[in-house]
């Protein structure tokens, strides 16, 4: 099979212009097929204040009330994807911005209600591994936002390194996926002030302790989480390391 890269690209580094765009010129360097992930949930808290709205994250997830995903659609949708889209195709790579709405990529269901009430949050439910692979293979490089539709006409906040362990499981029916999760750090670290303390490999046992343990927490737990579920699915590697490393490797590989 054909390889694809799938880059993850969040926080810190969407929201910096002068990193994300170290990291789309290192991207469009990549041979063969590709697909980029963002997030920007930076950015969205941060224009979310500026309009008067309080930002609430719960395990890693973002509390959607009907204004925030007002927020979040503008913010995801339009503001960091097309912002991207354009970075690339200035780099001469045919970008395509797509929600998970366009062309059904990603169908979700809102997260039930248990302990937390997340709101407009949304569990993907179906990937449209086959309608991606068409546009891949006819060169396009989708650019794809953290939001996903319930197929009734709303669209729903979902993770975006939830988005990108779903499109690297849908698309590793077609293709031998390798998923890059990019962030400002080097890898999984032991230490998380030590930038010299990068873990380089992990399997589910070491994940476990390390949770455990208090060294991995936060953000890095649903990110680890999704990278091993991609890695039952069939995807052939997945990689945690720094923006500027997409092309070196270097960094966190998981077993
Ligand atoms: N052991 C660890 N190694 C590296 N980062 C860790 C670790 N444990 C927790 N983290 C945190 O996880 C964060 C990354 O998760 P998140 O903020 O969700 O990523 P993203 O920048 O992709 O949105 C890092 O900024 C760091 O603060
Ligand atoms: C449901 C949920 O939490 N969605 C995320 C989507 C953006 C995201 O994941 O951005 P980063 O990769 O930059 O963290 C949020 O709104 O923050």
């Amino acid at each position: 099979m054909e390889k694809l890269t799938i880059v993850k690209v969040g926080g810190k580094i969407v929201e910096e212009s002068e990193s994300l765009q170290i990291l789309l010129n290192d991207f469009s360097h990549i041979q063969g097929y590709k697909l980029l992930v963002h997030g920007g949930g930076r950015s969205a808290t941060r224009i979310a204040s500026q309009l008067g709205i309080e930002s609430k994250m719960v395990n890693g997830r973002r509390i959607t009330d009907a204004e925030m995903l007002k927020v979040v659609t503008m913010v995801y949708g339009g503001l960091v994807n097309k912002n991207i889209v354009a970075g690339l195709q200035a780099l001469s790579v045919d970008a395509l911005g797509m929600t998970g709405a366009d062309m059904n990529i990603l169908r979700s269901e809102k997260r039930p209600v248990k302990d937390v009430d997340y709101g407009f949050v949304g569990d993907v439910k179906e990937a449209g591994g086959e309608a991606l692979s068409k546009l891949i293979r006819a060169g396009v490089v989708p650019v794809l936002a953290p939001l996903t539709h319930d197929g009734k006409g709303n669209l729903l906040n979902t993770n975006a390194d939830t988005i990108a362990g779903e499109a690297a499981k849908a698309l590793a029916q077609y293709f031998d996926v390798t998923l890059m999760y990019c962030f400002e750090k080097k890898g999984v670290l032991r230490d998380e002030n030590d930038d010299d303390s990068v873990i380089p490999e992990i399997d589910e046992t070491l994940f476990k302790e390390y949770v455990a343990d208090g060294i991995i927490q936060g953000g890095m737990i649903p990110k680890l989480e999704n990278a091993f579920a991609a890695i039952r699915a069939g995807v052939k590697e997945v990689i945690i390391t720094q923006a500027t490393e997409i092309s070196s490797g270097i960094g966190t590989r998981i077993r």
